[in-house]
């Protein structure tokens, strides 16, 4: 009886010590001095509200502005989808501070300070604290590594993206691209007037995905293809949830949406598991010159010291975690450049014409090639202003693992920083005034040059965890664009409705519905 009572004793001290912690430390007290002190240097911002912060406000507000539906003229969308910045940056000025559950978040506009933390090589920044979900979607690769262990992922992965390797998979993703031209082609000719009616963000998404699926680890388009649309769901789930209130262990219950979301996990990972498995028993001479291969090389190759090794080696987890990190980096961000660009040269066909040109004058009919590509001026320009205006990335977020400094304001540790390159890639005093339309000949005399200050375009980052990916990204689009160019003239479709909206990533809310006439009909 006596050990009984003791048992509810400790029980009850247990749960007193969690509410204490949980609800009035890290609840009440906590948020109320971090909100304090930020007062103090004149840092506002909107009310913290127990448990859930601003995030009920922020459904609230693009709730408000879903409703809202541009002219495709009109590039400024940021009312529609980060509503809440605009309200609180005119309310509260820069920066300011808000409340993501009980953990402050101060967003910055500043170009300097933006350029100081992501350029940072002290490792005194690190990314945000990364939600469930997204962490099931990406994995814990090298977007999310930290320290040493993000120097050893980048130097393992780093030789499969030298230009030569990525000019070598060219070959590659023209074929992919000229089997989609294919299919456009014959749903165009089935048609009485001889055009082709097309969604074209879902098959940009598909086709990024058999790309990168082939490119990076040369598996068979069926397995890959699998692996690709549980991570899309998987990215529904997490824009759907991200601003649910956390309560602890939650993720563990098995509710409807938990179970699906772990069924997709585990679909995910046997399917990559399956994926490397294969090139693991096909590996009697080396696994590959592509990324997978450079990874299981580093995982079990024998002819290096054993320090060195050390240096250079992945265990298979780490490997598929890597998978999930680049099945997903590699192909969403590169079709969303393609669908916003398609949409732009539908919008202005003086620019698409200026591109079918400059496309024909380097490779003639011949298919593109490499060389062929990195030529293709003009079209890097459109690109730029693509990723200027309608960036995948609405912005970053880093954390101070020591108080800083940043100009006369003091960060504290573990204060997330937004920097919301979206809103950034729109400042007139930084861009022009023509800032919101698109001109994409200020990327004429280079990138660096195209604004008053040289990294202003924050698109692919930049500072040492700006995008590996970067040029694969572009040769892989400007293969598909040559090959669309070449084949199509296109117009949106009456039925396309303009309306941005944030699943992570910035989409096109309806799609991207176009209609394709062939050149040669
Ligand atoms: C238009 C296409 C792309 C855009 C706009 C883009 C954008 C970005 C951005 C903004 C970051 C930095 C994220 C942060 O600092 O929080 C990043 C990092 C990264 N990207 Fe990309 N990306 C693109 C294509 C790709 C491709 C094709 C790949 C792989 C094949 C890739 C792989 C990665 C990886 C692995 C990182 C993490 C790098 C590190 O932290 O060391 N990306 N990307």
């Amino acid at each position: 009886m006596a050990s009984l009572g003791l048992f509810f004793l400790a029980l009850f001290l247990l749960a007193i010590s969690w509410l204490w912690d949980y609800i009035v430390l890290r609840h009440i007290w906590r948020p109320y001095m971090a909100a304090k002190k930020l007062r103090e240097q004149g840092i506002h911002g909107p009310r913290y509200k127990f448990l859930q912060g601003c995030n009920e406000d922020v459904k609230r507000m693009k709730a408000a502005a879903d409703g809202l539906v541009l002219d495709v003229h009109d590039h400024n969308y940021l009312p529609r989808v980060m509503p809440q910045y605009l309200t609180w940056r005119s309310q509260y000025g820069e920066p300011f501070v808000y409340w993501f559950g009980a953990k402050p978040r101060m967003c910055i506009f500043n170009y300097e300070w933006a350029r100081q933390i992501l350029s940072s090589k002290s490792g005194h920044f690190v990314k945000n604290d990364t939600h469930p979900t997204v962490l099931a979607l990406l994995g814990k690769g090298l977007v999310l590594v930290e320290g040493t262990d993000w120097v050893r992922h980048r130097r393992v992965i780093n030789p499969a993206f030298t230009m030569d390797k990525i000019k070598m998979m060219t070959k590659t993703m023209v074929a992919c691209a000229q089997n989609m031209m294919k299919e456009l082609e014959g749903q165009a000719s089935r048609n009485k007037n001889g055009e082709a009616q097309v969604e074209l963000t879902k098959r940009f998404q598909e086709l990024t995905a058999d790309i990168i699926s082939h490119t990076a680890f040369g598996s068979s388009y069926k397995l890959g293809i699998e692996a690709f649309h549980a991570q899309r769901e998987l990215q529904e789930i997490a824009a759907k949830t991200l601003l649910n209130v956390q309560i602890p262990g939650f993720n563990y219950l098995p509710t409807k949406g938990n179970r699906r979301k772990w069924m997709l996990e585990k679909k995910l990972r046997s399917t990559l598991m399956q994926i490397i498995q294969s090139r693991l028993s096909s590996g009697k001479s080396g696994y590959g010159n592509d990324l997978l291969g450079l990874m299981l090389e580093a995982c079990t190759g024998t002819d290096q010291g054993k320090e060195q090794q050390h240096q250079l080696c992945l265990s298979i987890d780490e490997i598929i975690h890597e998978c999930k990190t680049f099945f997903f980096a590699g192909h969403e961000t590169t079709s969303l450049l393609l669908t916003w660009t398609v949409f732009l040269l539908s919008v202005y066909p003086e620019w698409q014409a200026r591109l079918r040109l400059e496309v024909l004058r380097e490779r003639g009919e011949e298919n593109p090639n490499g060389d062929s590509l990195s030529k293709l001026k003009e079209m890097s320009m459109v690109f730029l202003e693509t990723l200027r205006l309608y960036g995948p990335a609405l912005f970053f977020q880093r954390k101070p693992l020591t108080d800083i400094t940043l100009g006369e304001t003091k960060i504290p540790k573990g204060h997330a920083i937004i920097i919301p390159s979206a809103i950034m890639h729109r400042d007139k005093a930084v861009w022009g005034d023509d800032a919101d339309e698109f001109n994409p000949l200020r990327f004429g005399n280079g990138v660096t040059r195209a604004a008053k200050v040289p990294h202003a375009l924050l698109a692919f980052s930049i500072g040492p965890r700006s995008c590996i990916g970067q040029n694969f990204a572009m040769l892989e689009a400007k293969s598909v664009m040559a090959m669309v160019l070449k084949k199509f003239s296109f117009t949106l479709s009456p039925t396309y409705v303009h309306a941005p909206v944030d699943l992570l990533t910035l989409q096109p809310k309806f799609g991207l519905p176009v209609v394709l006439r062939p050149l040669d009909a």
